[in-house]
């Protein structure tokens, strides 16, 4: 699997470029962060990768990646279904059985520190919160593809910290990672960084 972007460029009408000839690889194992101020583009650029907007030009490869879970940074879910429905109910749709959806689901839960809220409504839960049964229910199904937006931004240090370790164990586990933030702690949790502070004029990864 790889997903390759090749001199992509980005801009919407009436404003100057996002971004312009942007060229980076992404391999399983190398959980890789989209760095840049407020405004540069990170999210734009998640959403052409992951397939819902046309670049202005370049393009991008998802070579032998077959399904793509993209976790918005503002988590959406239903107000009066708990937080183990969320999880178990795409697992449901990928065809497990009710009792292995929902043991799947606890492990999940479990590893983002969520298990003890497994019967939660969503609209209960905290914003943090939220934000991890996102990531939670994306993880779940196992993406060969996972795009993550500011993962962190509503958690604690400690949190955070699990967090970050959670998405380097995934591409540890063979999925193509690419993570959009703000968070020093995040970025330095990946291998690789894309850095989109310069990108207008030349694009670049940095290590
Ligand atoms: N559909 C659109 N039409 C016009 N402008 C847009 C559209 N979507 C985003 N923008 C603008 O493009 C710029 C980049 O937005 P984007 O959300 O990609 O930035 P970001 O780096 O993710 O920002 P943040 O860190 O604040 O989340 C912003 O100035 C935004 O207002």
């Amino acid at each position: 699997m790889l997903l390759k972007v090749d001199s992509l460029s980005h801009r919407f009408p009436g404003m100057p470029p996002l971004f312009e000839r942007l060229t980076f690889e992404v391999l399983p194992g190398v959980p890789t962060a989209v760095v840049g101020p407020s405004g540069s583009g990170k999210s734009t650029l998640m959403s052409i990768v992951a397939g819902w907007h046309e670049p202005t030009s370049g393009t991008v490869e998802r070579q032998d990646i077959s399904t793509t879970c993209w976790v918005f940074q503002n988590p959406y879910g239903v107000a009066r279904r708990t937080a183990l429905d969320h999880v178990v109910l795409p697992l449901l749709s990928q065809g497990l059985r009710r009792r292995d959806a929902e043991r799947q689901a606890l492990d999940m839960m479990d590893l983002f520190r969520l298990r003890d809220l497994s019967d939660r409504l969503f609209r209960h839960l905290s914003g943090g919160e939220a934000q991890r049964l996102m990531l939670a229910r994306a993880v779940a199904t196992r993406p060969d593809l996972l795009l993550v937006d500011e993962p962190t931004a509503q958690l604690d240090l400690a949190t955070a910290h699990t967090v970050n370790e959670v998405l380097a164990g995934i591409a540890e586990s063979g999925a193509v990672v690419l993570v959009a933030t703000h968070d020093p702690s995040t970025r330095d949790a990946c291998a690789e960084v894309v850095d989109l502070a310069n990108a207008q004029a030349s694009a670049h990864v940095a290590a």
